[in-house]
């Protein structure tokens, strides 16, 4: 049933080919954007408050990625989430390095709260610092062990599903889909990922994609980033050829591949109680 959605999503993401409004950060804005272009996507990078009201009309979904934030770009961030709301278009939120500085912890959740239709993707440390446990001392940029996704993770996304109605992609050796009515894990991608800058950012983007076409749980994003990155990564020397590859396989992967390679375990499934 998941893989069912997950191909069907795919192949209307290549078929539609969604706008996806980004304001990101500009450590990752080339390849995010080529990482949509490869899917099949159509990605726009815009931040001028000018026009993201006349952008987001068109747009199929808004990705905000606070990577390089500043207290300018917060501002537009929050302007462009009040766009979405207004058209009814979904909002995927990157809350990069969340847990690391204040300023991070609380625009990631002045986002969150105002959003209507809301799927957060991070890595586990940032999860856990948005959901505000008390163990998130851990800081969540890259190089200092970020934290696999644990179950202190899940544990944090399933506050967040509550907290903001929303659903969450924990992304790392094991990424975990959670929302209100189910649980997966899935099991794929390659331990060189994550040399690569901007893998997340570029799952997060991807989200985009697929909510714009109304696969908005996150996991369509992350079945397929993991099996092209696991793809990419096995014809790679190593994290600048796989950057390149992996635009390659997302750009080449069929369905038959991406059915055959999925590693997915429904985890959880909550029986409606509704008659
Ligand atoms: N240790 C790992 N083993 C296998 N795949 C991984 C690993 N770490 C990350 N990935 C892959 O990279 C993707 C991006 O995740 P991650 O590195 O957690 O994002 P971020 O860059 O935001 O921290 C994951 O969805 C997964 O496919
Ligand atoms: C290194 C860095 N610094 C600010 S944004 C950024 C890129 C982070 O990308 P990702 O979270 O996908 O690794
Ligand atoms: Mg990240």
């Amino acid at each position: 049933m998941s893989t069912q959605i997950i191909i069907n999503a795919l192949n209307t993401v290549r078929e539609h080919k969604p706008l996806v409004l980004n304001i990101t950060n500009y450590v990752v804005m080339n390849n995010t954007a080529n990482g949509l272009l490869a899917l099949g996507a159509s990605p726009i990078m815009a931040h001028s408050r000018g026009e993201l009201a006349e952008m987001m009309v068109f747009s199929g979904a808004l990705v905000v990625n606070i990577g390089t934030l500043d207290s300018v770009w917060v501002e537009r961030m929050l302007f462009a989430v009040e766009q979405a709301n207004k058209q009814g278009k979904p909002v995927v939120l990157d809350p990069v390095g969340c847990g690391a500085s204040q300023l991070r912890t609380h625009t990631s959740r002045r986002i969150a709260d105002l959003a209507d239709q809301l799927i957060i993707r991070g890595n586990a440390s940032e999860i856990i610092a948005l959901a505000g446990l008390e163990n998130a001392t851990q800081a969540s940029c890259k190089g200092v062990d970020a934290l696999d996704a644990s179950e202190t993770a899940v544990d944090a996304a399933r506050y967040l599903v509550e907290h903001y109605h929303c659903n969450v992609v924990i992304s790392g050796e094991t990424d975990f889909i959670i929302g209100k009515n189910s649980e997966i894990s899935l099991h794929n991608g390659h331990a060189m990922m994550p040399f690569v800058t901007g893998m997340g950012c570029t799952l997060s983007a991807l989200t985009g994609a697929f909510a714009a076409v109304g696969e908005t749980t996150g996991l369509a994003a992350a079945a397929v980033l993991g099996v092209a990155g696991e793809i990419a990564a096995a014809q790679s020397a190593g994290p600048g050829s796989l950057q390149l590859k992996l635009l390659d396989v997302l750009y080449q992967l069929d369905v038959d591949t991406l059915a055959q390679r999925l590693q997915l375990t429904l985890v959880k499934i909550a029986i409606s109680n509704k008659p």
